[in-house]
């Protein structure tokens, strides 16, 4: 392997603290941040994350505030749910763990946030003050990719960046968050469209995919030296029948990259240590 990897575990580690530092700060002013979570039906998968959310919780010193409803929950069960977070003033900000039972209106229930509780960025009043360059939570894998590119010295003014994927919880986001005045990168947003992939990642110093395609992005694809970041992660059934997370990142791409940030132990990690950071900065507001 020659390129070097950007290690999100540690860096999360790293942002846990300062977090820790910053939630005893607000402990002095009579403060306690609190993270909601909603978590519908007993997904294994959906039930891990949330797990790791309030274990993310316990480790910086917020308060976990837990809901969790049967998989046949109605609608009308959720609404009250998010009507209770967002009427709760030990609630700074909280998430509804995704995907939902099909029977259920995501964009209806990811509406119906408080706005200024919503700590994964994603509701549309929050999508449009990105696009307005207002002050909002900011969505957590965006954020974290940033962050992480940012803390390990990778230059983002001035870089053209290739983003494959215009999904509404990574790729556009990241597109407008990277194209702020404060990052200033050239950005060129791929997709299912476009009709030379690889002409447009070849043409980037920073190369982020964020498909949901394993193994998408193959050596002859980047330039030598430029830095990929793997958003990727699908479950796949491996050749011993055992269920795996691969990502869109082929593995032989470290051989030819200057900076990689892999999956897993990357993207993941920031993501968790960003939802951490979106309660904190709005319990810091008041
Ligand atoms: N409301 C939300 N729902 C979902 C989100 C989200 O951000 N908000 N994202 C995913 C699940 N997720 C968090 O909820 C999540 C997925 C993966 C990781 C992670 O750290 N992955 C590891 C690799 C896999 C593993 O070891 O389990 C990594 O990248 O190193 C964190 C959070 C869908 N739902």
């Amino acid at each position: 392997m020659t390129a070097t990897l950007l290690d999100g575990k540690a860096t999360a580690a790293e942002i846990k603290d300062e977090l820790r530092a910053r939630v005893k700060a607000l402990a002095e002013r009579g403060i306690v941040p609190g993270l909601g979570t909603v978590l519908v039906g007993s997904d294994p998968g959906s039930q891990a994350y949330v797990n790791g959310k309030h274990r993310d919780c316990a480790e910086v010193g917020i308060a976990s505030i837990r809901r969790e409803l049967p998989a046949d929950a109605t609608q009308a069960q959720v609404d009250e749910t998010l009507a209770e977070l967002n009427a709760d003033p030990a609630c700074h900000g909280y998430i509804v763990q995704l995907p939902l039972p099909g029977h259920l209106d995501t964009q209806r229930v990811l509406e119906l946030i408080d706005p200024d509780k919503d700590a994964d960025g994603l509701h549309p009043v929050n999508l449009g003050r990105l696009v307005l360059g207002y002050d909002a939570p900011l969505p957590c894998t965006p954020r974290g990719i940033v962050e992480l590119l940012r803390r390990h010295d990778v230059p983002l003014r001035g870089a053209n960046v290739a983003v494959v994927g215009r999904g509404n919880t990574v790729g556009r986001p990241l597109g407008l968050l990277l194209t702020r005045r404060s990052e200033n990168a050239t950005v060129t947003l791929c997709h299912t469209g476009t009709l030379d992939l690889a002409a447009h990642t070849r043409a980037a110093d920073i190369v982020i995919v964020a498909a949901g395609v394993p193994g998408l992005l193959t050596t002859d694809m980047i330039t030598p030296g430029a830095v990929v970041v793997d958003v990727g992660i699908t479950r796949v059934i491996g050749s011993d029948g055992k269920g795996r997370y691969t990502g869109d990142v082929d593995p032989e791409v470290a051989e030819v990259a200057g900076k990689l940030v892999p999956m897993p132990g990357g993207v993941g990690p920031m993501t968790r240590a960003m939802l951490l950071t979106n309660v904190v900065e709005r319990a810091e507001r008041g």
